[in-house]
């Protein structure tokens, strides 16, 4: 057999993929510039964020990288080429663009929508169609269902699902995407981040996300830019080190209260340990059900149907006062599912909407895994706690050390 395995070649250190170099813009009539000679590098591949309070220039920057907005000096370096003077329409079909609300063209079908820029691309009418369907599948809405409607017959998380897979459509290796999830109810909202985070972990597009939400830029940044008025920036890293160490007190002050709360924010389901529930199979007789509880510790079953999916929680008292119903009528349906890409906020949250103890934790096709409970969610608040205790005294021990010693 002939070996057909290539051979790996060490990781390389991450490109830069878009790198602005004292970037300014002053709008016309007004003395202060709205953005004030700011440089970042943006590695290739990475969610940077760009988080601030209201007026601080997040979106005069983001404007200016694809040219919306013509910057008033300075200079923006794309994969190594100098675009500030390049032809704007050109550098746009490079750039997919993602807005909050406006997004979708009104007149204009779904499939017309995802369809503009493959269109100026210059793509065949066979290409453009399979790359609809494939679009619509990537951001789990049915090709057959929605390709033909109009975006006012959407739901407000819909149009914007719609709005990332136009923004996908060319497959542009740098995605702009300014407050994309800002219009839409939290539990929506917090759906379509981890869609996304799911999607991005196949795509590895460069995404530069604009939000004023600290606890969203923590989610969904690789790296977190907090800028202050002029779009300076007050510190740029990871949300790990801007958790761990703020930079300075407006950072401190930006982060707020609860800096561990917002930790559960950086773990997710699947970096824990799962706990397991007592479960039976929704064909068990309430008898069986029963038996399985009084086997073990918790004082109710989570019923499976045949594909493993959790359907039901029932308690003992449920199943002593069951009459004539089979498992499947009685106790409740299951609430406060997590997959295992969640944060443990998000299972935290679903807890809390649900009011359960517990949140079962699910694969992508719904199959039961665990559960995690809030004594798991409170040991891993101690353990990062404490993690940052250590990390916080070495530090000090650090610096607190003589120079002559
Ligand atoms: N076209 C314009 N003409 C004049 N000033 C402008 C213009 N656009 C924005 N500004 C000003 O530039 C500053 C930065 O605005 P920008 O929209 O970039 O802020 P932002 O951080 O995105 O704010 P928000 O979170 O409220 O969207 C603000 O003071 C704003 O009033």
């Amino acid at each position: 057999m002939t070996q057909t395995e290539p051979l790996q070649a060490p990781p390389a250190a991450k490109r830069t993929m878009i790198q602005l170099e004292g970037l300014t813009k002053t709008f016309p009539g007004t003395k202060k510039p709205a953005v004030d000679n700011l440089s970042l590098e943006i590695p290739e591949g990475e969610i940077v964020i760009l988080v601030g309070s209201s007026g601080c220039g997040k979106t005069t920057t983001m404007k200016m990288i694809n040219r919306i907005i013509e910057p008033s000096g300075g200079r923006i370096i794309l994969e190594g080429e100098d675009v500030t003077k390049a032809d704007p329409d050109e550098l746009r079909r490079r750039i997919g663009y993602v807005i909050q609300q406006i997004g979708l063209f009104p007149h204009m079908t779904i499939e017309q929508n995802i369809a503009t820029v493959p269109k100026l691309l210059g793509w065949d009418k066979k290409r453009i169609s399979d790359r609809i369907d494939e679009l619509l599948e990537t951001v789990s809405m049915d090709p057959a269902l929605y390709r033909r409607r109009y975006p006012k017959e959407l739901s407000g998380g819909q149009q914007q699902r719609v709005g990332v897979a136009r923004a996908l459509s060319g497959d542009p290796d740098v995605m702009l995407m300014d407050e994309p999830f800002g219009a839409i109810d939290p539990i929506t909202r917090e759906r379509l981040q981890n869609e996304f985070l799911r999607l991005q972990a196949d795509v590895k597009k460069t995404i530069v996300f604009v939000t004023h939400d600290i606890d969203e830029a923590i989610k969904m940044g690789d790296r977190i830019a907090i800028l202050q008025e002029g779009a300076n920036i007050a510190q740029y890293a990871t949300p790990e080190e801007i958790l761990t160490n703020p930079a300075n007190d407006f950072v401190a002050d930006f982060i707020g209260s609860g800096a561990s709360l917002k930790r559960l924010n950086l773990s997710r389901v699947r970096d824990i340990e799962l706990s397991q529930w007592p479960t039976v199979s929704v064909e068990a007789t309430p008898d069986e059900a029963l038996e399985v509880i009084r086997r073990s510790e918790e004082s109710s079953v989570l019923v499976l149907d045949k594909n493993n999916r959790p359907v039901r929680w029932v308690g003992a008292t449920d199943i002593q006062r069951r009459g004539e119903r089979n498992l499947l009528q009685l106790g409740a349906p299951t609430t406060a599912t997590v997959h295992m890409h969640s944060t443990l906020n998000d299972a935290l949250n679903e807890m809390i909407t649900a009011s359960h103890s517990v949140a079962i934790v699910v694969t992508n096709d719904g199959t039961y895994q665990g559960i995690v409970d809030i004594d798991r969610i409170n040991e891993s608040i101690r353990a990062m706690r404490s993690a940052t205790r250590t990390r916080m005294r070495g530090s000090l021990k650090h610096s607190s050390e003589p120079d002559d010693e």
